[in-house]
């Protein structure tokens, strides 16, 4: 039997001490070890370095934001230094970015007190003080009014009315915006149906959602409403936002606007995405507009929440996304009865087919395999119409493919901003 001499405990945990906190560091501690504090130092280095730190189950990213959380709920100020310091100047592969140290401490403030998250913010700010440059971050004057969530950008109202609700999300990546992108949403929906493809184009490009009048937090003035309108409001919002050109991206009723906006206001569209969309309805579905128009105002829109979650999904999108749908229905629910009914009628007066070929930008059409609502022949009727245009069918989609097929939505909207 042989005796191994070393401690492999001891071993692993200075090995891991020294990842997470430097050589620099763990060399002065251990300098600085006496016959008082030793003991301790061998303890901690087994344990809380080799034990905890050591397990495979967090990556050590994690780790880190758990033990500053953790020293910001106890007030250990000196403990929370130490990490914050490591956590910037660590290795890569789990070092914490200066954005993600705030995050931590930003959420640290709902869980551990405002009063501690107010002093881990003067703690950290004279850490990245001192070590910013090494880590090529730099400090600067922002005004917290114009801050913006890193999921839903900076939301602001038009100053003219009716007011219309918008947010912007500046490029993640700090450049020049490539492009400016519109979302433009569906009747019955708002905003927040684009989240997660906005989330996507704002990597290099300026991207503004916005609500339709009568929906969201727009207002909702006396209806009815001609495409015109909404058309008008649109350009509306581009000259308050000073936006120039923009890449315009809208589905269904959205992409009706969008197609109005090209004829009436030429100089504020450079390229158009239109998804499950028409440019005008047949005479037999003015009867069921106007059907649908009776219904809503004598029942609310939960007369009508079922048949449009019937056509916004698919019976399979339905049964396997249920809060999808139940997210969308409650949004249908809470848009005010009048504007609805008043955006209706600008769908059913939607006429734009015999004037598409004027509209000389490049544009991409995409149809829903699925769609009972806006069905492909209307997407190739379009395409025909428009000079430039490409049309794509999104397979395994009916109405709201965005939402459907999110992924294949953004790979053909990537594929064509890509080519414009
Ligand atoms: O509400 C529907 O049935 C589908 C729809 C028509 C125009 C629009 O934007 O969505």
């Amino acid at each position: 039997m042989s005796y191994d001499p070393i401690d492999h405990d001891f071993e692993r945990g200075l090995h891991n001490r020294r990842g997470i906190l430097g050589d620099a560091w763990v060399a002065r501690s251990l300098n600085n070890a006496n016959n008082f504090n030793a003991d301790f130092q061998n303890l901690i280095t087994r344990f809380a370095w080799n034990e905890i730190w050591g397990r495979p189950g967090l990556e050590q990213k994690t780790r880190r934001a758990i033990v500053l959380s953790i020293t910001i709920a106890l007030g250990r100020w000196e403990e929370f230094d130490l990490h914050v310091r490591a956590a910037l100047l660590g290795e890569e592969s789990n070092r914490l970015t200066p954005d993600e140290l705030k995050e931590v401490l930003i959420q640290s403030a709902i869980y551990a007190g405002v009063p501690a998250a107010n002093t881990a913010f003067t703690h950290a700010l004279a850490i990245l003080r001192e070590v910013g440059a090494q880590i090529g971050y730099e400090l600067e004057a922002v005004a917290p009014a114009a801050t913006t969530h890193p999921g839903i950008g900076r939301e602001g109202r038009t100053t003219s009315l009716p007011y219309l609700h918008y947010s912007v999300r500046e490029p993640r990546n700090g450049k020049t915006p490539r492009r400016t992108i519109v979302l433009s949403h569906a009747l019955g929906c708002d905003l927040t149906m684009w989240d997660q493809l906005a989330n996507l184009l704002s990597e290099d490009s300026r991207v503004i959602a916005y609500d339709h009048r009568g929906h969201g937090a727009s207002d909702a003035p006396a209806g009815p409403y001609s495409m015109a309108d909404l058309a008008d409001d649109a350009a509306r919002l581009l000259r308050e936002l000073d936006t120039g050109p923009v890449t315009w991206i809208g589905l269904s009723m959205g992409g009706m606007v969008g197609q109005e906006l090209a004829l009436r206001h030429p100089s504020l569209v450079s390229a158009l995405v239109l998804a499950n969309t028409t440019s005008s309805y047949p005479a037999a579905a003015q009867a069921m507009w106007e059907q649908r128009i009776a219904t809503v105002r004598e029942g609310g829109l939960a007369a009508i929440a079922d048949a449009v979650m019937g056509r916004y999904f698919h019976d399979g999108f339905r049964a396997e996304h249920v809060a999808t749908v139940e997210r969308f229905r409650r949004r249908l629910l809470t848009t005010g009865p009048e504007g609805y009914v008043a955006c209706c009628a600008a769908v059913a007066g939607v006429n734009t087919t015999d004037r598409l070929p004027s509209i000389n930008v490049p544009a991409l059409v995409i149809a829903g395999e699925l769609d009972a609502g806006t069905p492909p022949a209307m997407a190739e009727e379009l395409a025909r119409q428009l000079p430039r245009a490409q049309l794509r069918l999104i397979a395994q989609a009916s109405h709201i493919s965005a939402i459907e097929q999110p992924s294949a939505f953004a790979a053909l909207v990537q594929e064509f901003l890509a080519s414009v």
